[in-house]
């Protein structure tokens, strides 16, 4: 039974600014209790952050609060109304089996959305059961928190309670509950929803509402168009994003625009991966049969999401159309070379550069090209420079790998920083784990199959720091014995 309890020993401290908002931009209604919640992973340091007591998350109401069976106190439950471009094609959407608890206001004064996700049917559900798999919910999060070590903004998993019941996709699969710790869940798709259906005045009701949320800076400033510096900076915080997430390999497979957060942070782990072989073409979602979300293609689709959301704002930008347009493409015009600026940075940082050379994009390039060539994976190839065992990497041997070798230690050479400088950087712009996808699917299948959690249990201790290049860690630098690799058993919702 759904009720109304508090829990002040969990420590929920929650204010609802969202639930301020005009109803339009949600629906309010609480989660669907489900038969017989356990607890299967509770994210420690997590809870320790938010101010809230891991023995109290542990009993039976704290279980049962990550269930969505039992509402805290000052919780305002609701589900979010949103839209989207799927694939490139416009869609009516919303939280359709997620609810939004409220914004938990943390020790530290900062505020996170706690959503469950798999909380049952809304009014957004349209054909959907409301409900989520044990394995995607596990696969979120292992890879949200893998991207979170790795130093790449992304939403967080506190929790993920299995529910008892069962969910029918194309079998009949044991049902879960992920609870999902974000900034925030305003999405490119909010402003879509607002621009399509709502008011102008609702519409700057929304942008106001993520200035204050998320650049307190622009609203403090009393900018002269602060529309068009919200803009800029969600421009400047997906390009500095994606670069991230170009440089460690990962792969969202679903770049639609209700998947990309205002607040510049990674959301939505369906059919993501990381790459192994270097090659711009790889794809992981079966349904991308074009390849729109390739890795290759992510800094295009980044691009023409924020297309999209500029034309969101353009009432707010200029009272006169054509004058607003030209003030969007303005700002839109500065995404790509931002995105170049951060991927250099941070190729440079792979490679141990600190200062700048005109010859260094030629130098990363032929690298990459080698790479692509010798279906050379992706990681280790960086790895292998980093702890200065070329012998290690998939290219060693051949001339043209030799002959780069020498230019690029020439090139670390010529710095005035030591060796030793370049050496710990490259260490710490280079991870020696990422959430493989045969070491995933071997913790989920473990978990799901055969309810043991201890294989999951140590990925997840050695993905917690990336940039250890600890012993222990080697174990998970090998590649699947399966070229094509075990992926997509659990992939997908
Ligand atoms: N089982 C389901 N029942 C109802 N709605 C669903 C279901 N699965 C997905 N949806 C809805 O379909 C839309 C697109 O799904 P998508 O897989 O991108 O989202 P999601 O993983 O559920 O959520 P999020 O983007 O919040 O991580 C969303 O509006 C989502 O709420």
């Amino acid at each position: 039974m759904t009720d109304n309890h508090t829990t002040p020993e969990a420590g929920w401290n929650f204010d609802n600014s969202y639930a301020r908002l005009s109803p339009s931009f949600y629906t309010a209604l609480n989660p669907t209790p489900v038969r017989s919640p356990k607890l299967v992973l509770l994210n420690e340091s997590l809870a320790a952050t938010l101010g809230l007591r891991v023995e109290s998350l542990q009993s039976k109401d704290g279980v049962a609060v990550l269930a969505g069976n039992l509402i805290p106190g000052g919780a305002m439950p609701l589900a979010q109304a949103y839209a989207g471009h799927q694939f490139g094609h416009f869609n009516r959407l919303g939280d359709g089996r997620a609810i939004l608890l409220g914004e938990q206001l943390t020790p530290q004064g900062e505020r996170f959305d706690i959503q469950l996700k798999g909380s049952g049917p809304t009014p957004y559900s349209r054909r959907g059961d409301g409900r989520a798999a044990m394995g995607p919910m596990l696969r979120e999060y292992i890879i949200s928190e893998a991207m979170h070590a790795l130093g790449i903004a992304t939403t967080r998993s506190l929790a993920v309670v299995s529910t008892g019941e069962s969910i029918f996709r194309e079998t009949e699969l044991p049902g879960a509950v992920l609870t999902r710790v974000a900034a925030s869940h305003v999405r490119v798709g909010t402003f879509q929803y607002i621009a399509q259906w709502g008011t102008d005045e609702e519409l700057r009701t929304l942008a106001d509402y993520v200035l204050q949320r998320h650049y307190p800076e622009i609203d403090a400033a009393g900018e002269e168009n602060r529309y068009l510096q919200l803009l800029k900076e969600v421009i400047k915080r997906q390009a500095a994003l994606i670069a991230q997430w170009q440089l460690v390999g990962f792969i969202h497979g679903v770049m639609n625009t209700d998947n990309m957060a205002i607040s510049g942070e990674t959301i939505d782990y369906g059919p993501c991966a990381f790459m192994d072989a270097y090659d711009p073409a790889t794809v992981f979602s079966s349904i991308d049969t074009q390849g729109r979300y390739a890795y290759g293609n992510q800094p295009y689709i980044g691009g023409w999401n924020l297309t999209r959301f500029a034309e969101t704002l353009l009432p707010l930008l200029h009272d006169d159309e054509e004058q607003a347009i030209k003030l969007a493409e303005g700002a839109l015009a500065d995404y790509e070379a931002l995105f170049q600026r951060e991927w250099l940075a941070g190729m440079r940082a792979k490679l141990g550069l600190f200062n700048e050379e005109s010859e260094d994009e030629a130098l990363i390039e032929t690298l990459l090209d080698m790479m692509k060539k010798n279906r050379a994976d992706y990681t280790n190839t960086f790895r292998a420079l980093t702890l200065n065992k070329p012998e290690e990497s998939a290219l060693f041997g051949s001339p043209e790998f030799a002959s780069w070798h020498q230019l690029w230690q020439a090139r670390v050479g010529r710095q005035k920083e030591p060796l030793t400088a370049s050496q710990e950087l490259m260490r710490s712009s280079n991870p020696a784990v990422i959430p493989r996808n045969h070491r995933v699917e071997e913790a989920l299948e473990a978990a799901v199959e055969r309810d043991d959690y201890s294989v999951m249990e140590r990925l997840l201790a050695v993905l917690a720091t990336p940039f250890a290049h600890a012993p222990d860690q080697v174990e998970y630098c090998a590649l699947s014995s399966d070229a094509a690799g075990p992926y997509r058993t659990f992939c997908g919702t």
